[in-house]
C-alpha cells in the first residue's frame, strides 16, 4: 500500500530521516511529541511538500505519479485544514458528488450524518469541535477510500466523541478489505485499540516500530530500587530512566524478569510509558 524510504527533509535544525512501509490491511499508528515530524510524513504522503531526498510510494506508484483517480483512493483529515466554514451539509453534498462522482454514495452519506446527528441546516462553523471531527472523519470515509491518512483525528476530543469516532474508523474498516490507515494522534490509548503496529517517532526518527499486540503483552517497566539497579541483569533493558525510587527500566522481555526477579516490581508498559522512556533514556 505504502512504501516510504529514507525520506529525509530538512527544515532548519530539524531533519526528518525515515523509512517504514504499510501493507493492505493493516492500519499503523504514528505516535510522538508535538514537532517530531507527522504531519511533514503526511504532507511528503500527499505529494504536498517536496522531500530533500528518498522515496514515497502509494499504489506502486511515486506519490508525483498519482493520476486523479489514485488520490481519489486516499481520505484524509487533517487537524488544521477543512471544508469551508460557510457550508452545510447541503452543500458538502454537492462538493462530495462533483469530486467524487463514481465513488460517493449520497444515500450512506446522509444516513451517517442522521446516525451521528449532524445538524443538516447549520453551517459548519457552528458545529461544536465534536462534531465538526465527525464530519471531517465522514468526509475521509465518504469515497470509498483505500487507504486512510488521518494527522489527529482525535485531538481535542472528549472520551465519548474519540470511542465513536474509532467505532466508525472501525466499521468503515471491516466493510472491506484491503483498507489501510496511516493515523497519528498524541492520545496513545486510542491507538492501542485499533492499531496493528506503531510506530513512535522522536525528532524526525523512527525509534520503535513494534506490533500492537507484542508491545502491549511483552513490554514492561521494572521499577528498581537504586542500590539494586547495579546487580539488575540488563540483557532485556532497552531503556532506563532515573525515577524517586531509583529507575525505571524498559524491557521487551517482561515475563523474563518478572520469573527471575519475584521480588522486583515490574508492570505493564503502555505505549506511553514506552516513548517516554525511549525518548529521555539515560544510560
Ligand atoms: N513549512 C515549514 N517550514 C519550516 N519549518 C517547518 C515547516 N513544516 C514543519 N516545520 C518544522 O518541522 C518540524 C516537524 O513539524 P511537524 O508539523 O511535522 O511535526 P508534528 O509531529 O506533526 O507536530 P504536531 O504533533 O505538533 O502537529 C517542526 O520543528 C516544525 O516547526
Amino acid at each position: 500500500m505504502l512504501e516510504i524510504k529514507n525520506l529525509k527533509k530538512r527544515y532548519g535544525n530539524f531533519e526528518l530521516d525515515c523509512s517504514f512501509h504499510i501493507d493492505n490491511d493493516q492500519v499503523i499508528g504514528l505516535v510522538g511529541r508535538n514537532g517530531v515530524g507527522k504531519t511533514t510524513i503526511f504532507r511528503s504522503i500527499l505529494g504536498l511538500l517536496r522531500p530533500d531526498s528518498g522515496e514515497v510510494h502509494l499504489f506502486g506508484k511515486p506519490v508525483s505519479q498519482l493520476s486523479a483517480n489514485d488520490k481519489g483512493r486516499i481520505g484524509v483529515t487533517f487537524p488544521n485544514s477543512f471544508i469551508s466554514e460557510g457550508f452545510t451539509i447541503t452543500d458538502v453534498k454537492k462538493t462530495l458528488s462533483a469530486t467524487y462522482s463514481a465513488t460517493f454514495n449520497i444515500s450512506e452519506f446522509e444516513q451517517k450524518c442522521e446516525q451521528q446527528k449532524l445538524p443538516v441546516d447549520k453551517k459548519v462553523k457552528h458545529f461544536s469541535t465534536g462534531i465538526q471531527a465527525k464530519l471531517k472523519l465522514l468526509l475521509a470515509l465518504s469515497h470509498e477510500a483505500d487507504f486512510l491518512l488521518l494527522d489527529q483525528p482525535t485531538s481535542g476530543l472528549d472520551v465519548i466523541v474519540r470511542k465513536e469516532l474509532l467505532a466508525m474508523l472501525q466499521a468503515y474498516l471491516g466493510q472491506k478489505h484491503n483498507r489501510s490507515v496511516l493515523i497519528s494522534s498524541h492520545i496513545s490509548s486510542d491507538l492501542e485499540q485499533i492499531c496493528d503496529f506503531i510506530i513512535l517517532i522522536d525528532d524526525g526518527k523512527i525509534i520503535l516500530q513494534e506490533e500492537t499486540d507484542h508491545l502491549l503483552n511483552n513490554y514492561g517497566i521494572l521499577k528498581v530500587p537504586a542500590e539494586e539497579y547495579p546487580s539488575l541483569d540488563k540483557e532485556f533493558i532497552l531503556a532506563t530512566k532515573k525515577r524517586k525510587y531509583g529507575y525505571a527500566c524498559l524491557t521487551n522481555e517482561r515475563r523474563y524478569y518478572q520469573e527471575n526477579n519475584p521480588k522486583l516490581a515490574v508492570e505493564k508498559a503502555s505505549v506511553d510509558d514506552v516513548l517516554e522512556l525511549l525518548i529521555k533514556e539515560e544510560k
